[in-house]
């Protein structure tokens, strides 16, 4: 059985808001179109309610905290300016990976990042994980990469911090069945010896990230009520270190189980066959998905994953699970293929 059932996937690549080029003489109908445009989403914005994140319309965020992790690594708070009602953390939970859009004013374009239920604590100078109901007026946090010739990422990198950015969102990458009357899991992961009591019998998944693609297992971790199983997860990198922060949160969630964590770093092992010869000998076959069965109590110490989600670039996502065809998923092949992963169990999320 397919899990991936109910998924629904809404991002592909990061597109540009208005298009390039456009036809001479239609320059000046444009124009009018998109100032209406503007003008509308600008009143729609005005008029909502709460002025809540939407993907209808772009709604303002300040730069509350920016910290650099290495030259290429940043941590960046963004904070609405005026306040959100809705808690995104309680209403998405484990079941939706989201992501949100970040506007470049000048080109015009749009990137997605996907953010974490994480909020700096000035204080102490440290990460810290959204208690459940908090949802710090709607803070997000995200882990952003910069590329040298990398348009948006370069830029934000650039900002000081109190500078205001445009948003939308949320947008759903990927949804997992939901579980009507599931018994929420406890954030407080550091607690290892509580005992956890669900309704239904979780299931466990294999991820496959390279890069600022850690981010989307990170999410499933943290968020309230966090995933129910066992995430076998696997994270390639130049070094663990370019995580900062993230990484002691990682290793904290592998001492409690959370997740089973091969870390591979190429300054380590910087021959691409060998790396990708380590991560083929851990990967698992797949488990079937049984559906929603009564809880049996605590798991086996196996691990049984019934799907397989890959997230980096496109090489790597190519040699876990073959080239994906945007929008299309095209053809499971690479590593997960010769382990008998199909493109029923198998999901390539960039
Ligand atoms: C759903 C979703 C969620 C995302 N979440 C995050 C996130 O949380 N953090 C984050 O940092 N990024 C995330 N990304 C990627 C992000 O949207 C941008 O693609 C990225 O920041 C690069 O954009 P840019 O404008 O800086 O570079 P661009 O101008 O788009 O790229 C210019 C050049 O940079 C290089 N480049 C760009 N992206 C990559 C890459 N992934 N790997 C290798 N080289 C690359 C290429 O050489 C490319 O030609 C996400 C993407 C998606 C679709």
């Amino acid at each position: 059985m397919i899990l991936g059932n109910v998924v629904r996937r809404t991002f592909g690549i990061s597109r540009p808001l208005t298009p390039g080029k456009s036809v001479k003489g239609a320059r000046w109908a444009v124009g009018v179109t998109t100032a209406v445009t503007s003008v509308g989403i600008y009143l729609k914005w005005r008029q909502s309610e709460a002025r809540e994140l939407s993907t209808e319309y772009f709604t303002p965020y300040r730069i509350s905290f920016k910290q650099d992790i290495d030259r290429s690594h940043f941590l960046m708070e963004l904070t609405p300016v005026i306040e959100q009602e809705q808690n995104l953390w309680a209403k998405m939970g484990c079941e939706k990976l989201w992501s949100v859009q970040i506007k470049q004013p000048d080109v015009m374009v749009v990137r997605n990042y996907t953010p974490l239920p994480l909020q700096m604590d000035r204080e102490s100078q440290s990460l810290k994980i959204l208690q459940d109901g908090e949802h710090a007026g709607g803070k997000l946090l995200f882990y952003i990469k910069q590329y040298e010739q990398g348009e948006v990422a370069r830029w934000l990198h650039r900002l000081p911090e109190n500078h205001i950015v445009e948003l939308r969102g949320p947008f759903i990458d990927y949804e997992f069945p939901h579980y009507e009357s599931e018994m929420k899991r406890d954030r407080s992961f550091t607690n290892r010896d509580k005992e956890e009591k669900f309704i239904f019998q979780p299931f466990d998944i294999a991820m496959f990230t390279a890069g600022t693609g850690i981010v989307t297992a990170l999410q499933l971790l943290l968020t309230e009520n966090p995933f129910r199983g066992t995430i076998d997860l696997f994270y390639s990198c130049h070094s663990y270190d370019e995580l900062g922060p993230l990484g002691t949160i990682l290793r904290a969630l592998e001492r409690s189980n959370r997740v089973r964590l091969h870390v591979m770093e190429s300054q380590n092992q910087p021959s691409r066959a060998e790396n990708l010869k380590i991560i083929s000998k851990a990967i698992l076959p797949p488990s079937p998905y049984s559906g929603q069965i009564p809880y049996q109590g605590k798991k086996r110490s196996t691990l049984e994953p019934v799907l397989s989600l890959v997230c980096g670039p496109e090489g790597y996502v190519a040699a876990i699970a073959g080239p994906k065809h945007e929008p299309a998923q095209g053809p499971v092949l690479g590593l997960l293929e010769k382990k008998q992963w199909t493109n029923d169990n198998v999901y390539k999320l960039s």
